[in-house]
């Protein structure tokens, strides 16, 4: 069997939602793929009327159209890892368990906005912990959405330890974390538990911005992205919250829309924000 042809990307999926404020969801996760070197392929589960200042509407895209966009991809191109962002029901969490849980999987398990609305309620979380963490390679959920995910409210530092049990490696991100205090911090700081192992800090600069709409799906993208590459996990998160950052820096002094405004979708700025642009993979 001949494998593909030099030059050739690695091709990642993301199972996700629209957003019309061009911001989070799959926009976010294909203009990441589009700087990280990944060719990305797109199932859409729900369809939001959604901007900077919220979520006025959301259709859900029915099951049986999720699950042919899923065969679609599946059946024609090899893909080398999935992510998932809003699912939005239990039938489509159980569907990506079902017919993309043997592929390597981020999950970014979306429940709710930055604008504080809800995209997948509590059967919805359940769904998650008993059917998608346990196939994941690794889920990536922000502290709020961790909390919900295990019905707790510790430090997140244990929130990614007892995700890690249900059997994938979780990253609870900081962002949220860091804006509640209302303080700028030095740092911003990532929680990254493998299951059985001890929770470690993942630090990375905090960029003082209003604009990080889309960051978390941005971050899940890009992790998913190394992963494709053939990196391992700790260097696939290092490299993500290192891209995140440089996007969320050269927004910092954009002023887009009324709320908290899209992190920058931009072709990443090489030089001045040290983040590479294009990295090959050796195949
Ligand atoms: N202001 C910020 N400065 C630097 N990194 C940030 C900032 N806000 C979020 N991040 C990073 O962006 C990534 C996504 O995190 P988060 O904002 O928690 O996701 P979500 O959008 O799901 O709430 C994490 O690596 C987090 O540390
Ligand atoms: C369709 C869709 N998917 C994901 C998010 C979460 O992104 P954020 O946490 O930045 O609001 C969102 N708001 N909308």
């Amino acid at each position: 069997m001949t494998g593909p042809t030099p030059g050739t990307p690695p091709v990642v999926l993301t199972v996700a939602g629209t957003d019309s404020g061009g911001a989070a969801g799959v926009a976010a996760d294909l203009t990441t793929w589009s700087h990280l070197g990944v060719h990305g392929a797109c199932v859409v589960t729900a369809v939001t009327a959604q901007d900077t200042t919220g979520v006025r509407a959301v259709h859900a895209v029915p099951l049986p159209v999720v699950a042919a966009q899923v065969e679609a991809v599946t059946d024609d191109l090899a893909v080398a890892a999935v992510k998932t962002g809003m699912l939005g029901s239990v039938d489509v969490v159980r569907l990506v368990a079902e017919r993309l849980g043997h592929l390597p999987l981020v999950v970014d398990p979306v429940l709710v906005a930055t604008s504080g609305a809800v995209l997948g309620g509590a059967d919805v979380a359940r769904a998650y912990a008993a059917h998608l963490l346990p196939r994941a390679t690794v889920a990536t959920p922000n502290r709020d959405e961790a909390v919900a995910l295990c019905g707790v409210e510790v430090p997140s530092s244990e929130l990614a330890e007892r995700l890690a049990d249900t059997g994938c490696a979780v990253v609870v991100t900081g962002g949220p974390e860091w804006r509640a205090e209302g303080a700028v911090a030095a740092d911003c700081v990532d929680w990254l538990c493998l299951p059985g192992g001890v929770p470690q800090a993942v630090r990375h600069p905090v960029v003082a911005t209003t604009h990080d709409h889309g960051s978390g799906c941005t971050y899940s993208s890009a992790v998913a992205a190394g992963l494709a590459h053939g990196r391992t996990l700790e260097t696939a998160v290092a490299d993500a919250a290192a891209y995140v950052t440089g996007q969320l820096r050269q927004g910092s002094g954009w002023s887009l829309g009324r709320g908290r405004g899209p992190v920058s979708h931009l072709v990443p700025c090489v030089g001045e924000y040290g983040v590479e642009r294009r990295r090959r993979s050796p195949r």
